[in-house]
């Protein structure tokens, strides 16, 4: 992914999910007491879910911010919107790397990663970082993925179409690597376990999402389909009308409505998804605080 423009001006989607989410976590996140915290988000893209909803909930005099991304065109972007705001940078980072650079090891008190981990095939390694990044006292994460979504068999299908199928040879890469798995959580949970965390609370949401429009829908897969970027320009608009024949095929075009601002009937796309929320504690010794503080919290494991 490298659009970061365009996806900063279509990512509603993600944008709603991650400030719904931090809404609920920013008491659960294990603040410092001497507000110098630092925080590293995974997979940040042009930074403006982080900028919006993280950084705010930050004390005002936070340690550091990193915001990563495995693309240089979302790191130069985002470093170039947010330059104003001090002791915060982007940087390129692959959470999936076999060796983090050491001047991030064991410095941060908070990872956080929002839509970023279902394009990570390697979750063990992923994890591992994560687990890396945090101090080594401490720390927290909290991770929002997708587990599956219905844009994966829309690729799926489209890779059977012999008009596309060579942009899509590696189409499993760019699958959730949750989005087979019969019990997501217990999946999840188990690699946060061998990571090392030691207190972990997996969930699974059900959500459900309504593109109001053709053109939203196709802005919104533009700016996340990795199979566009190796797709002639002059295609595009053909491969986008495949997509949409594919999603009404699947049941998935409501009833038209009207819009009342155009004036004009609209066609609505519903998307129903399953997103993994998962917040974890690297140290044991905040395990007694965390019961003391919560007892009455579901699913703690
Ligand atoms: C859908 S965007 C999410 C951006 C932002 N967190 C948000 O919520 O809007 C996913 C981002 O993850 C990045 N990404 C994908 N694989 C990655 C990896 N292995 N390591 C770090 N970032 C990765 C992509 O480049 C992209 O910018
Ligand atoms: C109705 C339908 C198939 C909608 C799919 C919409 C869409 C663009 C989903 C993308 C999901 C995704 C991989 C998001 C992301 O990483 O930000």
């Amino acid at each position: 992914m490298n659009l970061a423009s365009l996806y900063q001006r279509a990512n509603k989607v993600q944008r709603h999910d991650a400030k719904l989410i931090l809404d609920e976590y920013a008491t659960i996140l294990q603040w410092r007491s001497d507000g110098q915290d630092s925080l590293l988000d995974v997979g940040s893209g042009p930074g403006n879910v982080l900028m919006d909803f993280v950084h705010p909930l930050l004390p005002k005099s936070y340690e550091m911010l990193v915001g990563t991304d495995i693309s240089k065109k979302m790191v130069g972007y985002a470093n170039k919107l947010y330059e104003r705001y001090a002791r915060t940078q982007f940087q390129v980072l692959d959470i999936g790397c076999e060796q983090l650079p050491d001047q991030l090891k064991g410095r941060f008190d908070h990872v956080t990663s929002f839509y970023c981990l279902h394009w990570v095939q390697n979750l063990q390694t992923a994890l591992h970082n994560i687990y890396n990044l945090l101090r080594n006292e401490g720390g927290d994460c909290l991770l929002v993925f997708l587990a599956t979504n219905p844009v994966y068999e829309v690729y799926k299908v489209l890779q059977t179409d012999r008009k596309w199928a060579g942009f899509m040879q590696d189409v499993e890469q760019f699958i959730s690597p949750l989005h087979y798995s019969d019990d997501p959580v217990k999946h999840f949970d188990k690699l946060l376990t061998e990571a090392g965390f030691v207190y972990r609370n997996v969930e699974l949401r059900s959500e459900v999402f309504v593109y109001e429009g053709v053109r939203t829908l196709k802005d919104n897969v533009k700016a996340v389909c990795p199979f566009l970027e190796r797709i002639p320009t002059s295609l595009h608009e053909e491969f986008l009308d495949d997509f949409v024949d594919i999603v009404i095929s699947m049941n998935l075009k409501e009833d038209q409505k009207i819009d009342c601002e155009k004036d004009r009937l609209e066609d609505r796309f519903i998307s129903p998804y399953k997103l993994v929320v998962a917040y974890a504690r690297k140290s044991p010794e905040f395990i007694r605080n965390v019961f003391s503080e919560t007892s009455n919290t579901k699913g703690v494991k």
